[in-house]
């Protein structure tokens, strides 16, 4: 920096290389690859910092090491300014935006479903009664569950290296991962199910990336701005209000998709539309609720927060408080 002449972040933009923060782990630099990739071909220089947060050397449930771990360190470099841009995975995002940063880009959306990775090729309902299944997110075991398989379900964390190393070691006969997760290393191979949502509704945001900066540098703002996806922002916002709605968290069993689809009016006119579907489970997979919506994608915030109060109506609450009271590991 050239303390002789402070300049105002709006010059700073035009003639530096912008610093994009990431975890260190391939996923996360994969992911965060794609924004510098974005960036220097719209003709803005960029470059990845590495920045190693907790929740990349503790091995303990997240719900242990606290909601958001994967976060916060991410948003203190940006804070301190020791970097410009945060790139994040949407779901992993607390649902309270603070006022200080801002979600200046959803790039295009990877395929939000949820996969499974099972032995010999199986797909799920090939897996006899007692297959040990990892996953430690409440979402997906409370989905599993009220699928009536029999499947024991066991927890489950680690990168994706070591999640899928379970199924090859023949420790777990199955995972279940974000599809998301392993299009972005190359290991679509791996899934031999990608599970459609009438079976199990992915996590809130699943797919998406947030490319965070501050608040306070408009010009920044603008350029990450031209990497936003409006069909993707609007599927994301309308989950996450429904995940705000429910006072849920990223670790609490709710499953969301929303998706722009086309439609036609009564005078064969071609217009976007946005479908949100939701649904809240009982840890135990003794019971889970579902509710949607179509409406317009400007609509997008308050389409989400009407399916969460009619799941509400239905007795969300009820069903997640009792979910809440049975044990704390989670991993979504
Ligand atoms: N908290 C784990 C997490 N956070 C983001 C992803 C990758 C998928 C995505 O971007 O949604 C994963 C792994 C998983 O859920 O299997």
């Amino acid at each position: 920096m050239n303390a002789a002449a402070p300049s105002a972040p709006e010059t700073e933009v035009a003639r530096t290389t912008l610093r994009i923060g990431t975890r260190g782990s391939l996923l996360a630099t994969t992911q965060a690859g794609t924004v510098r990739d974005a960036l220097i071909a719209a003709g803005h220089p960029a470059e990845l910092v590495i920045i190693t947060t907790k929740g990349d050397v503790t091995a303990g449930p997240v719900q242990r090491i606290g909601v958001g771990v994967f976060v916060a360190e991410l948003r203190e470099a940006l804070l301190a300014g020791d970097v410009d841009v945060a790139v994040h995975s949407y779901k992993d995002l607390p649902t309270v935006q603070p006022a200080d940063l801002v979600v200046a880009a959803v790039p295009p959306r990877e395929d939000p479903r949820d996969a499974l990775v099972a032995r010999d090729g199986l797909v799920l309902g090939e897996l006899p009664p007692g297959s040990k299944v990892g996953t430690s997110a409440p979402r997906r075991r409370a989905q599993l569950r009220a699928l009536g398989l029999g499947l024991d379900i066991q927890p489950l964390r680690g990168n994706i290296d070591t999640r899928l190393g379970k199924v090859e070691s023949g420790e777990l006969d199955a995972i279940v991962i974000a599809r998301a997760g392993l299009s972005r290393i190359g290991r679509l191979d791996a899934i031999t199910e990608s599970l459609e949502p009438v079976q199990m509704l992915p996590a809130p945001s699943q797919g998406a990336l947030a490319v965070e900066c501050r608040a306070d540098n408009p010009a920044l703002i603008a350029v990450l701005a031209e990497l936003d996806d409006a069909a993707s922002r609007a599927a994301v916002v309308a989950e996450r209000a429904l995940l705000a709605e429910l006072e849920a968290g990223c670790t609490a069993p709710v499953g969301a998709i929303a998706e722009v689809v086309e439609s036609i009016d009564d005078d064969g006119r071609v217009f976007d539309e946005l479908s949100v579907r939701g649904c809240a489970a009982a840890l135990d997979g003794s019971d889970s609720i579902r509710a949607s919506a179509v409406g317009s994608p400007a609509h997008a915030e308050e389409l989400g927060r009407a399916v969460a109060r009619e799941l509400l109506d239905l007795g969300a609450r009820e069903l997640m408080v009792a979910a809440d009271a049975e044990d704390g590991s989670s991993d979504d």
